[in-house]
């Protein structure tokens, strides 16, 4: 069948060959013209028999999508361009949870995003395999990224020798446990700042816009982190280091046509990524490096438990040494990753609570009996309560819905399904479409945290990869490694934010609005605003 349609396809063409035959070769050499319309219609009309006779579309033609026992069903597209209109705008989550319910092809929907043939899974058992398998341990990397330097990082680094080493510098020094816990006072510090400034602002103006909060706090805690550097309000430094990861956010977020369609790549780039780029990798080279030579300067010989990522990669010996253009790779990509997402998450998060006083009631009560004086690290590993409405919170807004950027097939996988994912396909997850599905959990839209409580009946759900039908940090080789101290810090700031204040609509205002707009993460389109009334019992 694969075959019959392939040779369909080619077989569209004939017609160009044989106009010698029917036209009489003078003919055609008296009018080149001809010749070159014959072909060019010859092209075209081959390129779309090819089109229609696919299913996933343009980039799925000559039978890619059927080399296994099960083919791969999906949309068809526009000729040329496939489904890109659905991925370069709106919420792609949601269309393509849509296209994959509308062709009943949950399991794996094949689609062309322009020339690129992709693959999406919906379904949990798909999904692990696709995200375990050696064979999709690779990502496609943007043009922006690869101009930004992350090919030299941890997230885009192709799946070899370089990237092992980078990952086990991550899991054995980065991430360690005893480092994430090392780093407890930092996090502490940040919260501090940012219950002060909640106050100030709730006290000035009768409610608070915590995003902004949320971010300074956020941005304090990696670069204290990463840099071992932390700013107050208005440093000039810590504002011209927010305007380089803000427009490094937009060049990695925005959808560069010219990634799916190359010939595009000198007739249209609305968002001028490469201009913007070489711009700001000078920028990012001449701080990241400044930062390094200051450590050079002054860091001790052997990195503690509390050494900020640079001290710790400066330590390193041996096989385990970076060359400084690839430290300062890792150390930028560590800036954008850990950022957006706990700040974004927090903010989901307070917006459900707030949705949903019942809930915020019992964290609260969790809380108030669980901590003595300030809330700890220790304090958030015995609050079931708290985890269960953090782990709701990720299932209803999962930061990467797509889990954020794809995987690439380096061979053809073939799947317990019967389907075969050729080599070169981009492969994503929905795990949106995963934990909004009512086959998977029940009763999908409501916001209850119960349902994670095994004490009541709820799922014991790992979401640090080992349980599909929720796995917001991805899983397998490339799962996230920044995934603790992700949990740790979301769960801290949380709690101190329900400790600290009470959280409710400011009177008169309309009902939070859920909207959802994806950047490089999913965020709420309109920023949560709250009336936080001090708690007489807590001091920050
Ligand atoms: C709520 C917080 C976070 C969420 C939801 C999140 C989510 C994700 C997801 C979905 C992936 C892709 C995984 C895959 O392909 O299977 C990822 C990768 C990654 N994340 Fe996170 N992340 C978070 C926080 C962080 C933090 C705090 C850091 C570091 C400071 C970080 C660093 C990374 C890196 C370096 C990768 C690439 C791993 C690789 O390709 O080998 N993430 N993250």
């Amino acid at each position: 069948m694969a075959m019959a349609t392939a040779s369909a396809c080619t077989d569209a063409t004939w017609w160009a060959y044989a106009l010698p035959a029917f036209l009489g070769a003078n003919t055609l050499c008296a009018h080149p013209a001809l010749v070159v319309g014959a072909l060019l219609l010859a092209a075209v009309s081959a390129t779309l028999l090819a089109w229609a006779a696919s299913s996933g579309g343009p980039a799925w033609a000559h039978g890619r999508g059927h080399r296994g026992a099960t083919p791969i069903k999906g949309p068809r597209g526009l000729p040329v361009f496939g489904s890109i209109f659905t991925l370069s705008r709106g919420l792609p989550h949601r269309a393509l949870a849509a296209m994959a319910r509308a062709a009943g092809a949950q399991d794996l929907m094949a689609f062309s995003v322009g020339d690129t043939p992709a693959v999406v899974s919906s379904s949990p058992g798909v999904a692990k395999e696709i995200l375990a398998h050696p064979a999709f341990a690779d990502r496609p990397i943007k043009q922006s990224a690869r101009e930004l330097m992350f090919a030299r990082a941890i997230g885009f680094a192709p799946s070899g020798e370089y990237w092992r080493r980078l990952r086990r510098i991550a899991s054995t020094h980065l991430f360690a446990p005893r480092r994430v816990a090392a780093h407890e006072p930092g996090r502490q510090g940040d919260a501090d700042a940012m219950i002060r400034a909640v106050a100030v602002e709730q006290a000035a103006a009768g409610a608070v816009v915590l995003r902004g909060h949320l971010q300074d706090a956020a941005l304090n805690n990696i670069m204290g982190s990463v840099f071992g550097r932390r700013y107050g309000a208005g440093d000039a430094e810590a504002e011209r280091l927010k305007a380089m990861v803000r427009e490094g956010f937009e060049l990695l977020g925005a959808f560069n046509w010219s990634d799916h369609l190359p010939w595009l790549a000198h007739l249209y780039d609305p968002s001028n990524v490469a201009r913007r780029c070489a711009a700001l990798v000078p920028r990012v080279q001449a701080f990241v490096r400044g930062v390094i030579d200051d450590h050079r300067k002054n860091s001790a010989a052997a990195a503690g438990d509390n050494a900020d990522f640079v001290d710790v990669l400066l330590s390193l010996d041996g096989d385990e040494k970076l060359a400084d253009d690839d430290m300062v790779a890792v150390l930028w990509e560590m800036i954008f990753r850990g950022t957006d997402t706990t700040a974004l998450l927090t903010e989901w998060c307070m917006a459900e609570l707030v949705r949903h006083p019942a809930v915020q009631a019992r964290l609260r009560a969790e809380v108030d009996a669980t901590v003595g004086g300030r809330v700890t690290d220790a304090d958030v590993a015995r609050m079931p309560y708290l985890q269960a409405v953090v782990k709701e919170t990720l299932r209803a807004h999962p930061p990467g819905p797509l889990l954020s950027w794809a995987r690439l097939a380096t061979a053809d996988v073939a799947l317990s399904n019967g389907m075969v994912v050729p080599a070169g396909t981009t492969a994503m997850v929905n795990m949106w479409s995963i934990t909004h599905d009512a086959a998977v959990w029940a009763d999908p839209e409501a916001f209850l945290p119960e349902r994670f409580l095994p004490s009541e009946g709820g799922a014991d759900v790992d979401v640090r990869g080992g349980d599909l039908r929720l796995a917001p940090f991805g899983a397998g080789r490339r799962v996230c490694p920044g995934k603790n101290l992700g949990l740790v810090t979301v769960g801290l700031w949380v709690a101190r934010l329900v400790h600290a204040f009470e959280w409710a609509l400011p009177a008169g205002a309309p009902p939070v609005c859920l909207d959802e707009v994806l950047k490089l993460s999913l965020e709420m389109k309109t920023p949560l605003a709250a009336a936080a009334t001090p708690r007489a019992v807590v001091a920050a």
